[in-house]
């Protein structure tokens, strides 16, 4: 399973969450990543762990103010970007770009979407990997693999009918291993998570629990 663990803006430290991701990284025959803000990317990169950014936009070098450039996220030591969380939608043809984008950066992706029907959608876009998250359920510490496992496993099948090789992740309210273990048997292939961790008041201990019965 992967385990990708999204800080979004909390306030906490980047680099010692990244410190404890890496070596609950090494204790696992799980993968586990870690997707800072932006400005902290190289900073977590520097930490050794496999590192993700939060966004990356449709854009090439030039005249882009405010936006985030692929190769610049790849030069800060990133191996894979989330593209179109919900809580930074973009339209259908910007998710493209940048799809393509990261691509052409070498970045492994995975679009986000709200629900199976977006997720083929997103799919046929040709990313590496889709992730299906309710919002209503975000950040509500009410696990999208247990209160509504239908979406999973709709969206499993909504990725497999468009395109078998893109992976499938879920997230939402995920934050234990039980979480976790129920996400797999939906049939993703990992999962995205952030206040379990981020918000912990000890993220390793939390990290060890989400992939204890892996
Ligand atoms: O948005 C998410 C991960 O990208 C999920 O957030 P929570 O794990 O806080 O529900």
């Amino acid at each position: 399973m992967f385990v990708l663990v999204n800080l979004k803006t909390y306030p906490c430290d980047p680099v010692a969450v990244a410190d404890a991701v890496r070596d609950v990284d090494e204790s696992t025959d799980a993968r586990l990543a870690v997707a800072p803000q932006a400005a902290d990317l190289a900073r977590v990169a520097e930490t050794g762990v496999e590192t993700w950014a939060q966004h990356v936009d449709p854009i090439e070098h030039g005249s882009n103010t405010g936006h985030t450039l692929a190769e610049s996220v790849a030069d800060a030591g990133a191996v894979g970007t989330l593209i179109n969380h919900s809580e930074r939608r973009l339209k259908l043809a910007d998710i493209d770009g940048s799809v393509r984008a990261a691509e052409r950066a070498g970045l492994e992706t995975v679009v986000c979407a709200n629900n199976p029907e977006q997720i083929g959608a997103a799919a046929a876009l040709g990313p590496d990997a889709v992730a299906v998250e309710p919002p209503e359920l975000i950040g509500t510490g009410t696990p999208v693999s247990q209160a509504d496992p239908d979406i999973v496993e709709d969206a499993v099948e909504a990725a497999d009918n468009v395109d078998s090789e893109v992976s499938v992740l879920c997230g939402a309210g995920i934050s234990t291993g039980d979480d976790v273990v129920a996400a797999g048997d939906l049939g993703a292939e990992g999962v995205l998570l952030a206040s379990g961790v981020a918000k912990a008041d000890d993220p390793q201990a939390a990290l060890e629990d989400l992939v204890d019965p892996l």
